[in-house]
């Protein structure tokens, strides 16, 4: 995995925004352990992170100077041979941390020592995952008031971490992949857009999965999506998708939407509603069983989501964007129907019976 600052997408101008600010790229490789070394969890597992480092040992992390002539490439080159230090640099500084070959560093480790250094405080991470081969790809994005947690749920989904301060600048842009239940990896591309007001993103943005962010702990973030529900449900296209996600959980006490006025809502709008914090894991102890299906951890409900968006369009749909239900596909509903997939049936059924209608 490569956790890189994406910006605007491009380092040139990237830097030409940012040249009045120090600004720290950080570049954090995490490299698939070698069958001959233990795995070595950053954390304590749980099911939202298990995935992750069952798959990977993050135990290189390296920044890199933003420099105009620097191209991407570089900025992507891992340094196998440094596993145990980080160098940050901008473009007045540089210096290198030099960590215990042992202890494993992690993104979340490094504003503590970024502070240490005296450096900037506020930087932004963005991880790219590398897998290998990946069988589907999907395009997910965030989509939310300000300040509703968008890039904490977006970090925390792709590390298992959260960290408290982001860039409200910058366009975040990740890749990862993830493995479905029936063990098919997905590639996921997931964005947290720079401007969520945005009129035109939806139309603009072709996506298979949209997840309309709340603040449990905002009325008006709440009121935000509901305004923008009937323009979302207008312009989904065939193999869309849309998850409500209430964020915040964790400050209970500060609660401005009931679940129940969200469920409804959500339910309302044949969507998906989950409840998630960002800022904390629900304990891995838990028992699954026992958990209410909205109350999952940001990992937990955005697999839920993909994997049953995947199953729906491996059985129904065509890879390609809006373009409805494949050809002679089988039309038989998945065994198991979460209200998603429901919805997606039922609408690629009657988009369907349309078209027939219309032929005879
Ligand atoms: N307590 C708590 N705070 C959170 C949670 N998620 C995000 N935050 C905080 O909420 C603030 C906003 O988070 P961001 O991720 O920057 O929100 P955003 O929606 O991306 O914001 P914009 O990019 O400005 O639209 C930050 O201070 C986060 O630390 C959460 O689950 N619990």
């Amino acid at each position: 995995m490569e956790i890189i600052d994406e910006g605007c997408g491009d380092y040139a101008a990237l830097n030409d925004r940012f040249s009045d600010h120090l600004k720290i790229m950080m570049v954090t490789s995490m490299f698939r352990a070698s069958e001959t070394e233990p795995l070595k969890p950053l954390r304590r597992r749980s099911s939202s992170c298990s995935n992750l480092y069952d798959r990977f040992d993050a135990n290189l992390i390296s920044t890199f100077r933003l420099n105009q002539n620097q191209r991407r490439t570089s900025l992507l080159r891992p340094t196998r041979d440094r596993r145990d230090s980080i160098l940050i640099a901008d473009k007045k500084h540089s210096f290198s941390f030099h960590g215990s070959r042992r202890k494993s560093l992690s993104t979340s480790d490094l504003p503590g020592q970024l502070k240490k250094q005296k450096s900037e405080k506020k930087f932004s991470i963005i991880s790219q995952f590398r897998p290998s081969k990946p069988e589907r790809d999907m395009k997910i994005i965030f989509w939310g008031a300000e300040q509703v947690g968008k890039s904490a749920l977006l970090v925390r989904f792709v590390t298992g971490r959260y960290i408290s301060e982001y860039s409200s600048l910058v366009n975040y842009t990740v890749t990862k992949t993830i493995s479905t239940e029936s063990n098919v990896d997905v590639k996921l591309e997931v964005t947290d857009p720079t401007s969520c007001a945005n009129s035109g993103l939806l139309k603009k943005s072709s996506f298979d999965l949209l997840l309309l962010v709340f603040d449990l702990t905002n009325a008006s973030s709440f009121r935000w999506i509901k305004e923008r529900a009937e323009r979302v449900k207008h312009d989904m296209k065939n193999n869309l998708s849309v998850v409500v996600l209430g964020n915040k959980k964790d400050l209970s006490s500060r609660r401005e939407v009931s679940t129940e006025e969200a469920r409804s809502f959500s339910e309302d709008n044949n969507w998906v509603y989950f409840e998630v914090s960002a800022a904390e894991l629900r304990d891995s102890e838990e028992d699954d069983e026992e958990l209410q299906d909205h109350d999952k951890s940001v990992y937990d409900a955005l697999q839920t989501a993909v994997t049953e968006l995947f199953h729906f369009r491996r059985n129904f749909g065509s890879q390609k964007k809006s373009s409805g239900m494949s050809k002679g596909g089988d039309e038989r509903p998945p065994k198991r129907r979460s209200s998603t997939v429901q919805y997606i049936y039922e609408f690629a059924s009657h988009a369907r019976k349309l078209t027939l209608g219309s032929r005879s």
